[in-house]
């Protein structure tokens, strides 16, 4: 896999005309993520559309809810065929095993490969502080961020989504296949926006990301494709 095919875009748009012409300016990405706004808005036939482009696609609805709930939401997903499938690790151990049985069972039962099915350990908006004072977490955060994705890893799940602060840490502990996708990534020249635990896209690859999901600093850029471009270069130089 080349360096580029490592961003993932969020197509991060209230509705279809606005994804498609997000798409249409970024021709050379390979790999978009729909969440929840874009799949509220438009329901499955975003996904058809990107499939009709021959994009790898990122469904992160981030599932969380009773282990039947999900296990039943996991096989709606699976029916899709997309590549990645969020839910979050406070679903609890019953919840994410149900969740990993329902895709494996689903995909082979329609004959399809399997999403990866990942974890959200811990949102990257939320700082050490809230993670202390709000949600009343007596951890510290890179102990709880690992503890998460550790639970996913024994539960079955394919990986983690995680900050790139706590990356390096997960990627040491958890299996070599274990799969580590990052949100929260910033240039050194793009706002951080909303995102606490952030550093740039080539201190995230370089600390054992997998995938980096890279939204605002690309799709709100005048130019978005200068944008992944740059970046792009960026992870070059690094990767060399
Ligand atoms: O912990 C998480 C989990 C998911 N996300 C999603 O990633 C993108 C980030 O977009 P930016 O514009 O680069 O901030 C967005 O779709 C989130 O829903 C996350 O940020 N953190």
């Amino acid at each position: 896999m080349n360096t580029s095919e490592r961003i993932i875009v969020p197509l991060d748009v209230p509705d279809e005309d606005s994804a498609i012409a997000l798409i249409n300016k970024l021709e050379q990405v390979t790999f978009f993520k729909v969440g929840l706004e874009l799949f509220t808005s438009t329901g499955p036939k975003i996904l058809d559309l990107l499939k009709s482009r021959q994009k790898r696609i990122f469904l992160d609805l981030k599932f969380h809810d009773i282990p039947n709930t999900v296990a039943g939401a996991c096989r709606s997903a699976t029916r899709y065929g997309v590549d990645l499938l969020t839910i979050h690790a406070t679903c609890g151990t019953d919840a994410l095993k149900a969740a990993a049985e329902a895709v494996q069972e689903e995909a082979a039962k329609v004959n399809i490969k399997p999403p990866k099915l990942i974890a959200i350990t811990l949102l990257t908006s939320i700082s050490s502080r809230q993670l202390a004072f709000d949600l009343k977490i007596p951890l510290e955060l890179p102990e709880y961020a690992l503890a998460m994705a550790l639970m996913a890893e024994e539960t079955g799940l394919d990986g983690a989504v995680c900050s790139p602060q706590e990356v390096a840490q997960l990627r040491q502990t958890c299996k070599d296949d274990f799969l580590l996708v990052c949100p929260g990534v910033r240039p050194t020249w793009a706002d951080k926006g909303d995102q606490k635990r952030s550093l740039t896209p080539a201190q995230a690859i370089a600390s054992g990301a997998d995938y980096l999901v890279i939204g605002r600093p690309i799709t709100a850029a005048a130019d978005p494709q200068l944008a992944w471009q740059r970046i792009c270069e960026e992870l070059i130089n690094v990767s060399g």
